[in-house]
């Protein structure tokens, strides 16, 4: 069993083992099966490697015998190039050695050249240094000759600088000649385009330095559309307010001297006249326009000359709108309209009841423009742009003491910022602008007419035609000097006014007031002045008898003028006025001087028609002219509608502004400082509290008017601080007396010209004269 059980046990494990080696067997036959699957494929890959094997060396092989024949041709090639090479080489040294023979034969012919160039540089050498020698030569000669040029040349210069001095010294000359026939000088000014104007076309073409000038509308070339215009100077505009100022300070400073002088700014609005009088500026001096320079320039003058004058320098400062006097320095804003009087008074104050204030620094001054300026600015909002439609009027009043021989020298100046003067054209406007139109026209037109006037020797000038006449009475008469500053602006728009501008200016300047004169009080004017009188009254006499022939001659059938003619064209007004004789006789107006008077007013109407005529040439001024009566009062009459002044205001016109009485200190008696009459420069006055505290800073040095006398004007003047400037000496009381019987006043006035007549033989000697 055991065995049974162990052949059993055995047979298990022999079938344990043969399946187990089965299991080996199908394994082994597995991978036999991949074994020879993977003989197989490596053959297969074999001869695959073969064959590529085999193509690649087919390949190679066909490719050696390709280089190989390759090799072989380029060996071929090489062979034949090195044999067409060493030909080369052959021909190359061929060429060589006959190129070599040629250099060699060249070399030859060069030296031989260079030889001979040798040689030729040896003579040049020669040649240029002999050139060489003339040119030193040449050259000393020209240079002898440049400093003969240049001492011609120098020659030359001096010559145009004796020409300059020549120049200048004509320019004087002529300046003198028309200081003492009176030019009124015309000064152009033209103002530059404002900013944002650069576009604009000018009608200024031309600028001379001998003050001629050329405008032009670019906008119409027509045929001789250049107009050329001459004045004493035309400052374009590129001009400094220096510059201007420079021109204008002799005339200025002649005030100190005791001259009168007016200078006015005309031109259209816009045009620069504030510019030039004020300047834009106050606050920078560079910018001073001509008022300020003026003032500090007058300071500075009467520093300069404090060792031998003491001046006195005081300033008023009005503006003239609608035909009412305005004062632009009061502290008082309820002022009334101011009356202004003959400023043939000895102070020159024609407007005495304008506020007066002593000067004495350009502090002061700018501190009183600044008042006078605030003031017409106040005016100015109400009015808008009032400062173009009034006139403002800087009056400086300058006394002056001579240390020495107490002699006293009175000068005005009045600086004139006139209203625009196109608005005189401008008529379409209606209600307040244009009244105000009116009224610059009117009295733009009575400064025309009495320049124009006086320029025609006129017997009756017409002051009282406008205030701004009256006001400025005193330094529009031959006695003052007169500058006029025509102001244009240059834009093409502008064109026709600067032509009519232009036009009136030339006309001014064409006109002579005669010589100015100096308010000199001193002995040598009044022998002067007595020289003047005996002479004329001499030309009086023999008038006299050439009329008495004339009448004569007349009566006894003959045609002859009648006996005034040869006295007008002879006489000026004033000249008949005198009444004192040769030897100290005194002729009453019975005497030739009332017949002078008869004979000055019979001539008013026709001079006046002439004066008026003359004026119409002028398109803005004289065709307004209205024609003037022999008083002037109805003239006076319509004017008072104008401008609403009744009565009262011919009232205040306290005295007759007649031409002939606009004369100086003319005492006839030899106690010259016992005659004159000191006037106050600033007066004390009584009448309102405020004015008499404005007043009171009246230097205490100042002279104090003398007692009254039974002077006849200062009875009848009204309590204004200047009517009791002074009482005046019996030989002074002429001066303020009327002159004419048919030019005084009635009413108020009457015991004035009662005493006038009671004075007159002094008044007529005092006026001995005054005009020439
Ligand atoms: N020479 C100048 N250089 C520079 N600017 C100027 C000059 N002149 C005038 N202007 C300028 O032109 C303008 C007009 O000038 P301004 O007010 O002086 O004219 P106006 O003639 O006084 O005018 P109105 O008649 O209205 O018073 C101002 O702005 C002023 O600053």
């Amino acid at each position: 069993m055991n065995q049974l059980r162990l052949i059993k046990a055995e047979k298990t494990m022999v079938e344990e083992k043969k399946r187990l080696e089965d299991v080996e067997l199908v394994r082994l036959r597995k991978e036999n099966e991949e074994c020879n699957l993977e003989i197989s494929n490596l053959n297969q890959e074999l001869e695959m490697t073969r064959d590529t094997y085999e193509k690649r060396c087919l390949e190679l092989e066909t490719h050696a015998k390709e280089i190989r024949s390759e090799l072989e041709k380029k060996m071929a090639d090489l062979e034949k190039l090195l044999t067409d090479s060493k030909k080369k080489v052959k021909e190359l040294e061929k060429f060589t050695e006959s190129k070599f023979l040629r250099w060699k034969k060249k070399e030859r012919g060069y030296k031989k050249f260079m030889d001979f160039q040798h040689g030729s540089l040896k003579e040049l050498r020669l040649g240029s240094e002999s050139i060489k020698q003339e040119v030193l030569k040449t050259q000393q000669i020209y240079s002898e000759e440049i400093i003969q040029f240049g001492v011609k040349i120098q020659g030359l210069v001096d010559a145009a600088q004796n020409y300059h001095t020549v120049l200048t010294e004509n320019r004087k000359l002529y300046n003198e000649v028309q200081d003492l026939k009176g030019n009124i000088r015309v000064y152009c000014r033209i103002r530059p385009f404002l900013k944002g104007q650069n576009q604009k076309q000018t009608t200024i073409e031309y600028i001379g330095d001998n003050g001629e000038l050329v405008v032009t509308n670019p906008s119409k070339i027509v045929k001789e559309s250049h107009r050329l215009f001459k004045f004493n100077k035309v400052f374009g505009p590129a001009s400094t307010q220096e510059e201007v100022f420079v021109d204008t300070q002799p005339l200025i400073r002649s005030v100190l001297d005791g001259f009168n002088v007016c200078i006015f700014a005309y031109g259209q609005t816009g045009s620069g006249k504030t510019y030039t009088m004020t300047g834009p500026n106050v606050s920078s001096p560079e910018d001073w326009g001509v008022n300020y320079r003026a003032l500090n320039d007058l300071f500075h003058l009467s520093q300069i000359r404090r060792s031998s004058f003491e001046y006195e320098i005081g300033v008023q400062m009005v503006e003239i709108y609608n035909e009412q006097v305005r004062d632009l320095l009061s502290s008082n804003s309820n002022q009334k309209r101011l009356g202004i009087w003959n400023s043939a008074q000895p102070n020159g104050l024609a407007v005495p009841d304008a506020s007066m204030h002593p000067v004495t620094s350009t502090a002061d001054v700018l501190e009183l423009m600044n008042l006078g300026l605030m003031n017409r600015a106040v005016g100015a909002t109400a009015l808008n742009e009032r400062s173009s439609r009034s006139h403002s009027v800087l009056t400086v009043h300058v006394r002056g003491t001579d240390l020495e021989t107490n002699g006293v020298l009175r000068g005005n100046l009045h600086l004139v910022d006139l209203a625009g003067s196109e608005r005189v054209d401008k008529s379409e406007a209606t209600g307040d602008r244009l009244k105000e139109a009116q009224h610059i026209n009117k009295s733009l037109s009575a400064l025309g007419d009495v320049i124009f006037a006086l320029a025609h020797k006129s017997q009756h000038v017409p002051y009282r035609n406008s205030k701004l006449t009256q006001v400025l009475q005193s330094s529009l008469g031959g006695q003052a000097k007169t500058l006029m500053f025509v102001q244009l602006n240059p834009d093409v728009e502008s064109f026709s006014e600067t032509i009519s501008t232009l036009k009136f200016a030339e006309r001014v300047s064409g006109v002579e007031l005669g010589a100015a004169r100096s308010n000199k009080e001193g002995r040598g004017v009044r022998e002067l002045m007595e020289q003047v009188a005996n002479l004329k009254d001499a030309l009086t006499k023999k008038d006299e008898e050439m009329s008495q022939l004339q009448l004569r001659k007349s009566s006894s059938g003959e045609k002859g003028s009648p006996p005034y003619d040869s006295w007008s064209s002879r006489h000026s007004i004033g000249e008949f006025h005198n009444g004192t004789r040769p030897h100290g006789k005194s002729v009453g107006l019975n005497g030739p001087k009332a017949a002078s008077d008869i004979d000055n007013c019979s001539e008013f109407s026709d001079k006046q028609s002439e004066t008026s005529d003359e004026f119409r040439h002028h398109p803005d001024f004289f065709k307004r002219s209205k024609p003037v009566t022999e008083d002037g009062d109805q003239e006076n009459d319509d004017d008072l509608e104008i401008i609403g002044l009744g009565d009262a205001d011919s009232d205040e016109r306290l005295s007759d502004i007649s031409d002939g009485v606009l004369s100086m200190g003319t005492e006839t008696d030899g106690s010259l400082s016992n005659s004159i009459v000191e006037l106050t420069l600033f007066p004390e006055t009584t009448k309102a509290p405020t004015e008499h505290q404005e007043k009171s800073n009246v230097p205490s040095k100042l002279p104090r008017p003398p007692p009254k006398t039974t002077s006849s004007r200062n009875q009848v003047q009204p309590t204004s601080s200047s009517q009791r400037l002074a009482a005046p000496s019996p030989q002074r009381q002429g001066l303020v007396a009327p002159s004419r019987p048919s030019v005084t006043k009635v009413g108020p006035r009457t015991a004035s010209s009662s005493s006038a007549k009671k004075s007159s033989s002094a008044s007529s000697s005092l006026k001995s004269g005054a005009r020439r």
